[in-house]
């Protein structure tokens, strides 16, 4: 799934006219979506109160109106500005809304000051659910007249508020977007695609709850991206399809995680386990031979193998020549995990990435092998290379500080996956996977209970076993690892407070994410939060 601009979602309005789809029907499924997504979710609501606007966001709120009238809500309709004013598309679906209900059901607030503040409040704890249709992307900065009421009481008021296309006051094409000064929203059903600033919007889980797509039927070929950048959740579908009945383990990769040293055992361990757990066939660990049977013990169905080490427990170099022997019928190789910096680490690390072809993941450690003096030597152009840096080591491979990496990350991503011919998966607050090709998907899953310890290790373990099943699929691969990953903890949040969250929780709900659909039974793809848990089936 594409995500785009408020001028590409215009392109694509456009061409879907020209394609002989009228707004009025793109207008209509807006609506539809949105009554569906709130009678879903708020099963409970009995009032509804439609804030509308004059332009078109305000006649999708005029169909939802309608439609959830239809189901038997109670609805009220609050227009910010005239009946008169509004004009074409929206005053179609504003008549077929009163032809529908009532003349009544409208009301018009057209109030510059807030003297009426305290009645609009009032008004409104009327109602159990509020629609934000006031403004979507015609919205010009800053909110003034009636919608900035509106605002301000929705600011004092606790009912949930589902916003039409965006909450009214964001600029969809804004990477900064904040919650100040723009409409409350526990919730966004959008349209189409995604814009800017419903993926990169700086808004907390306190204060923003889930972001729904809806196909509203423009043609696929409508929706145009000219900054190629796409959706990781979308690659999720790659890992749904089920497997062959006569499927056996070496059809889903032999990985070899080689990590670790005296006190970093662990690393090594989580990377193994999740790649077990993320559908690896088979999973050797290669680690320091002091540390073989720490590592083994994690869990019987993993392999271990001795690495040669020095006094202080770090693998040394001499590894190498044994790494023919080592690699035999192995498919990935993930490397980094715990492996440490000191002594011939750093050696051996670059050796195995210039020694072998086959497809590698690099992190952690392994990273730490390429600084300035050596990145030059990381060149995927022959084989599969994935990187999977936080901004502290994507920092160390571009001679760059951690501030200027975090200015500027989707650029930064994008010139170094196209120029080492790699896919960096660039860590942190929507995770970036950039690609050869100069692609670029995020990713919306995760929480802060990914910041511990281990949560890199097991996202390397994940990135491996994928691309160990899916070979010719690298791109998704790398990205639905990174989504699953992620969507495993927002699984664990659901139970668990996000600070008590620990990386071998993600791993026991690996299982939960691959079963998890992000698309749910009305078709609305849920981009950014989870759907909420099913109920459990009453006891017979
Ligand atoms: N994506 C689609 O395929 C479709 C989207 N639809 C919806 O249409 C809106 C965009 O509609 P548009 O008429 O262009 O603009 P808006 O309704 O968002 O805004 C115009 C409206 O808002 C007033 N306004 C503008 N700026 C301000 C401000 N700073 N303060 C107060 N009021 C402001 C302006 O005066 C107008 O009255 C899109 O978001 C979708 O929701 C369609 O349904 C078709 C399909
Ligand atoms: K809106």
């Amino acid at each position: 799934m594409k995500i785009l601009t408020a001028a590409e979602m215009k392109q694509a309005d456009d061409s879907s006219v020209a394609a002989g789809i009228p707004i009025a029907d793109l207008m209509e499924a807006a609506g539809e979506a949105v009554a569906a997504f709130c009678l879903r979710q708020y099963p409970q609501a009995a009032h509804v109160m439609v804030l509308c606007g004059k332009g078109n966001n305000g006649g999708d709120g005029f169909v939802a109106a309608r439609l959830l009238a239809g189901e038997g809500v109670g609805v009220r309709v609050l227009l910010a500005g005239r009946q008169d004013d509004v004009k074409g598309d929206a005053a179609e679906a504003l008549a077929l809304l009163k032809e529908a209900t009532s003349d009544e059901i409208v009301e018009e607030f057209v109030d510059e000051t807030d003297e009426h503040l305290e009645a609009i409040i009032e008004l409104l704890s009327e109602a159990d659910l509020i629609l934000d249709a006031v403004v979507g992307t015609g919205f010009k900065p800053p909110l003034r007249g009636p919608a900035a009421i509106l605002r301000d009481a929705l600011a004092k008021s606790a009912i949930p508020v589902v916003a039409v296309d965006l909450p009214s006051g964001w600029d969809a094409d804004s990477q900064q977007q904040t919650a100040e000064g723009a409409f409350r929203a526990d919730a966004v059903v959008t349209f189409t695609a995604p814009k800017h600033a419903h993926i990169f919007g700086h808004l907390t889980a306190a204060t923003f709850g889930p972001v729904v797509v809806a196909d509203i039927g423009s043609p696929e070929d409508t929706i145009q991206s000219s900054q190629n950048l796409n959706w990781a959740g979308t690659a999720k579908s790659v890992t749904e399809r089920p497997r062959d009945i006569n499927s056996n383990k070496g059809k889903f990769g032999h990985i070899l995680i080689i990590g670790g040293s005296f006190g970093t055992a662990g690393a090594p361990s989580m990377a193994s386990l999740a790649a077990l757990r993320a559908g690896a066939g088979l999973v050797t660990a290669a680690v320091p031979r002091e540390i073989v049977n720490l590592v083994g013990s994690v869990t019987p169905e993993l392999m271990v193998r001795p690495l040669l080490h020095d006094a202080e427990g770090t693998a040394t170099a001499a590894n190498l020549t044994n790494l023919e022997t080592l690699t035999k019928g192995i498919k990935v190789i993930a490397i980094g995990p715990g492996l440490s910096t000191q002594g011939e680490a750093s050696e051996f690390a670059r050796g195995v990435v210039a020694q072998t072809k086959l497809p590698i993941v690099i992190d952690a450690d392994a990273l730490n092998a390429f600084d300035a003096d050596h990145v030059h030597l990381l060149d995927g152009a022959n084989r599969t290379m994935v990187l999977t840096p936080h901004p502290g080591e994507m920092a160390r491979l571009l001679g760059k500080t951690v501030k200027e990496v975090e200015a500027d990350r989707i650029n930064l991503a994008r010139k170094f996956a196209t120029e080492h011919h790699l896919t960096l998966v660039l860590k942190g607050w929507r995770t970036l996977i950039a690609h050869p090709d100069g692609s670029i998907a995020v990713n919306t899953t995760g929480n802060p209970g990914l910041a511990k310890g281990g949560s890199g290790d097991i996202l390397t373990g994940i990135v491996a076993a994928l691309l160990g099943q899916y070979p010719d699929n690298v791109a998704e691969a790398v990205e639905a690892a990174v989504y699953l990953h992620g969507l495993a903890a927002d699984l664990v949040a659901r139970h668990l407070d996000e600070k008590s969250i620990l990386a071998t929780d993600v791993i026991s709900h690996l299982t939960q994410a691959f079963r998890y659909r992000n698309v749910d039974a009305d078709g609305l793809t849920w981009f950014c939060g989870i759907q909420p848990k099913p109920k459990e089936p009453a006891d017979a």
